[in-house]
């Protein structure tokens, strides 16, 4: 299956006009591609390529028909990345075709996502993370509502395969638990879901791999930062983003003060 032998339907009328309707619609679309090129018997590298390209192929073809005055920055096109005509746009699609590429390869795993955000005039407006695992999407459309928490004890989503070398002393520091997922999108929307209540990031990671899940966190009222406060800023010369915070709002400073004075004795790299 490539996105040319997949048919995706045709958008709700609204998609027209609203941005948070295409970037729903979009992310949707790639995620079933994505479920259909998982059940085609392909491992490993295969896979990961087969899906990585499909689901990209899908997104920059829907973008350009639909909004075709728009920028598009992907992680699946160092064209994209290269185009610095982006920094002058007004408004700029970053999208992550396939985040958690491994864990996707890693059936019946579901902590695998799709990416669709649009940055307009200097932040973050709308965007979706498509989780075909759970047969959801969460969008800045219908904002998805954070249950009340049901853990007393923190518990803390972390990268599987690269969590952050500080980690085990934060959780020590505020007696939480780390819970080990793929994915960026999967681990915020761990915490929209109340699965976790925060997930922490440092040492590697740009603008695809957080944009979509931060702009749904921020409409659900989640706190987002990089991870010692400071602001998050896209659509940069520059697109690695390496650290990132998005939490309950209630841990927000006991985690970036933990941040703040571990990088003053251990700067990042
Ligand atoms: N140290 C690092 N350097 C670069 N990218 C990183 C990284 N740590 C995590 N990422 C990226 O962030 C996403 C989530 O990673 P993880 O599952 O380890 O938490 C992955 O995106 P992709 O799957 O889109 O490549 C991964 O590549
Ligand atoms: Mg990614």
């Amino acid at each position: 299956m490539t996105d040319t032998d997949f048919d995706p339907g045709t958008p709700p009328a609204e998609a027209a006009h609203d941005d948070h309707v295409l970037a729903t619609w979009t992310a949707t679309v790639a995620g079933r591609l994505l479920t259909e090129v998982r059940g085609q018997g392909l491992e490993g590298r295969e896979l990961k390529d087969a899906g990585d390209k499909a689901a990209h192929d899908l997104l920059m073809r829907l973008l350009r028909e639909h909004r075709p005055d728009d920028a598009v920055l992907s992680e699946e096109s160092a064209a994209s990345i290269a185009d610095k005509s982006r920094l002058t746009s007004r408004r700029v699609w970053i999208v992550d075709p396939l985040d958690g590429t491994r864990e996707f390869s890693e059936p019946p795993r579901d902590d695998w996502a799709v990416h669709v955000a649009l940055w307009q005039d200097g932040d973050l407006v709308a965007g979706a993370v498509a989780q075909p695992g759970l047969d959801t999407t969460f969008d800045t459309g219908q904002p998805p509502v954070v249950p009340p928490r049901t853990s007393a004890r923190p518990r803390i989503a972390v990268s599987r395969t690269r969590p952050p070398e500080f980690v085990k002393a934060l959780a020590e520091q505020i007696d939480a638990e780390l819970v080990p997922m793929g994915s960026a999108g999967a681990k915020v929307i761990s915490v929209v879901r109340d699965v976790t209540d925060a997930y922490v990031h440092a040492g590697g990671q740009y603008e695809w791999d957080s944009a979509a899940p931060v702009v749904v966190a921020r409409a659900s009222g989640l706190h987002t930062s990089r991870a010692d406060g400071a602001p998050l800023e896209y659509n940069q010369d520059d697109v690695l983003l390496p650290d990132l915070l998005v939490c309950r709002p209630e841990l927000a400073e006991t985690i970036t003060e933990f941040v703040k004075a571990y990088w003053a004795e251990h700067p990042p790299a």
